[in-house]
């Protein structure tokens, strides 16, 4: 029985985020400039706190400077768009993002958008997602949602030319599913995005070379889906418990995917290292941009 390729997200984030020290390093040197990034935390979510800390600690091991916002639970949605303004106009700050989920009185699409969009480093404004839907380049270049743009990466490194093949994203967030979508889009893939209430799931997932599983439910994605030999990017992050014991568990069922694919992403390990070296490469990305900058060619 065959057995898939692991893609070693870990392995690869590392990498990525060396690259990204040394661009710093010359930032430094040759422009006297330090790429800042701001991370606002609203609440204590037990999760967003683990992610804040590791964004915050990879910041500064990649040379940046990291400002921590933290803020209560309660604040009102006014308080955080006061804090949003604040950093837009801050000249040490190029990137911005609002933790989330967010609380649920607040409205997350209103902050997101009161983002500078040059700041916008989650690439979630909608300025940011229509230049991405439109292909826009140059001065006008979007800003690329940090979970897609690791996916991609991962997958270009591991398969090369995407051209002609075949993709299914599940999920339709605008987080990960439609902006996955455009990105495979955009390498000359036919796109499919399917949902929890699409007809004949299986059928549909069987038909990719490449399948994107982005739906937050824990191994929906069944080993059977999989068309023999196809490239399976995991990501979802779920927590389970299993004989009392907490698990990680992604959104396919990775064991018997294992049988049928030709290379999948492990949870963890897979997927979640790439986002926040990516978010410190968009953070890198504003800071040459807003200075007039060549941008690093990270790759
Ligand atoms: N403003 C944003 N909020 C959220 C984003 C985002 O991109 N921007 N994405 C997720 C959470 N997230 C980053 O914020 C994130 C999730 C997972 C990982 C990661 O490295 N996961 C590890 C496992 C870690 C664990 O044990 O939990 C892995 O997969 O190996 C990094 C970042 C939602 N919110």
């Amino acid at each position: 029985m065959s057995t898939a390729t692991i893609i070693d997200g870990r392995k690869f984030s590392a990498t990525l985020r060396g690259r990204i020290a040394e661009e710093v390093t010359r930032l430094k040197n040759d422009h006297d400039l330090t790429p800042g990034l701001a991370v606002v935390l609203v609440g204590e979510d037990p999760a967003s706190q683990v992610y804040v800390r590791s964004k915050g600690k990879q910041t500064l091991e990649a040379g940046m400077n990291s400002y921590e916002h933290k803020m209560s639970a309660e604040t009102t949605q006014e308080e955080l768009l006061a804090k949003v303004e604040e950093l837009n106009n801050d000249p040490a700050v190029h990137g911005i993002l609002v933790q989330l989920p967010v609380p649920d009185h607040i409205d997350d699409h209103a902050i997101i958008n009161a983002i500078d969009p040059n700041k916008d480093v989650d690439g979630f404004h909608v300025i940011n997602s229509g230049r991405l839907a439109t292909g826009a380049r140059g001065a006008s270049a979007p800003m690329i949602p940090c979970t897609p743009l690791g996916s991609i990466m991962l997958l270009k490194d591991h398969l090369g030319d995407l051209s002609g093949k075949t993709a299914v994203v599940v999920g339709r967030s605008n987080i990960v599913g439609k902006p996955m979508a455009q990105l495979l889009l955009q390498e000359s893939c036919t796109v499919t995005i399917a949902h929890s209430r699409t007809k004949d799931l299986p059928d549909v997932v069987r038909q990719a070379d490449i399948v994107v599983a982005a739906v937050g439910r824990p191994e929906m994605v069944k080993g059977d889906w999989i068309k023999p030999g196809a490239t399976v990017i995991d990501v979802g992050i779920n927590r389970i418990e299993i004989d009392g014991k907490n698990k990680l568990v992604g959104d396919v069922a990775t064991a018997e995917a294992m049988e049928h694919a030709g290379a999948i992403t492990p949870v963890p390990g897979g997927v979640g290292p790439m986002t926040i070296a990516c978010l410190l490469a968009n953070t890198l990305t504003a800071a040459s941009r807003q200075n007039g900058l060549k941008e690093p060619n990270l790759l």
